[in-house]
């Protein structure tokens, strides 16, 4: 037997939260196949919010449903931390969307007749969460979002920008690995778009990681990585680095 001490293992780098790769998805309308997706690579580590722009039509919706499992790929793989969603089964994606994905659109999707708690708290319920739990969660983050007073209201009595963020509590409830936003500012106006900015910033800066699609470079630019979307194509992928990098339509914090 030697003495020689066994080496120890090179520690290995835990795997991206999201990698795809090859995604292609085309849709099937009316006037034919519309080549929405057209073989897309993407890698997005922990803590990383990323937006994806592009013009109307660029396939960035499609590219964000795929991510989620709102839809499926026609080919390509999606990885969620290091597993294949290949195999995944509707019902399979269906608890991966409740308890690790939270989702906002731009129309925020309220349950119109459940109150501004109820719909808060309604994800929480529906993973499992105990009644006391899920009050818990649903209390603070209503107290963050500056909705406490709003609690017993219901969503029609609102103005955009707080269902906005209604729907960004409800989407953050289960504190998910991945937050995925869809035109969150669309029908916003600009004082809504600067509070979503802001809402999103702090929660990018407590961890969370984001993929935010908009045609909006001003929201965008809250982002710390931009990738332009084109044709079902990715043609730009820049990092705005610690380091200070700057862009073009770089705009750093959103003020009132
Ligand atoms: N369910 C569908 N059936 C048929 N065509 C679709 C469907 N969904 C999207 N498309 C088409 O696929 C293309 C990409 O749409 P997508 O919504 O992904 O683009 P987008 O970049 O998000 O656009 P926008 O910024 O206007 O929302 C468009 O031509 C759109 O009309």
């Amino acid at each position: 037997m030697s003495d020689t001490p066994a080496p120890t293992p090179a520690p290995t780098a835990p795997p991206p939260l999201l990698e795809a790769r090859g995604l292609v998805r085309t849709h099937h309308g009316e006037g034919g196949p519309v080549h929405a997706v057209r073989g897309v690579d993407l890698t997005v580590r922990r803590g990383e919010f990323v937006a994806v722009t592009g013009p109307s039509g660029a396939g960035k919706s499609t590219l964000l449903h795929l991510l989620g499992g709102l839809q499926r790929p026609d080919a390509g793989t999606i990885r969620l931390d290091g597993e294949s969603t290949d195999g995944y089964t509707e019902a399979r994606w269906a608890v991966d969307r409740r308890r690790s994905i939270g989702f906002v659109f731009q129309f925020f999707n309220l349950v119109s007749n459940l109150t501004v708690a109820d719909n808060v708290e309604l994800p929480a319920l529906l993973a499992g969460a105990s009644a006391r739990h899920a009050r818990a969660e649903r209390e603070r983050l209503l107290d963050e979002l500056g909705l406490a007073a709003k609690a017993r209201s219901m969503p029609g009595e609102l103005s955009g920008g707080e269902q906005q963020r209604v729907a960004l509590a409800r989407a953050l409830v289960n504190q998910p690995r991945l937050l995925l936003a869809d035109e969150p500012a669309g029908s916003l106006d600009s004082k809504g778009t600067r509070e979503v900015m802001r809402l999103l910033a702090r929660f990018h800066q407590r961890g969370q990681t984001i993929v935010l699609v908009t045609h909006d470079a001003r929201l965008a630019s809250v982002a710390d990585r931009v990738i332009s979307f084109f044709d079902g194509r990715v043609t730009d992928d820049v990092t705005f680095a610690d380091e200070g990098a700057t862009g073009p339509a770089r705009v750093v914090e959103p003020r009132d």
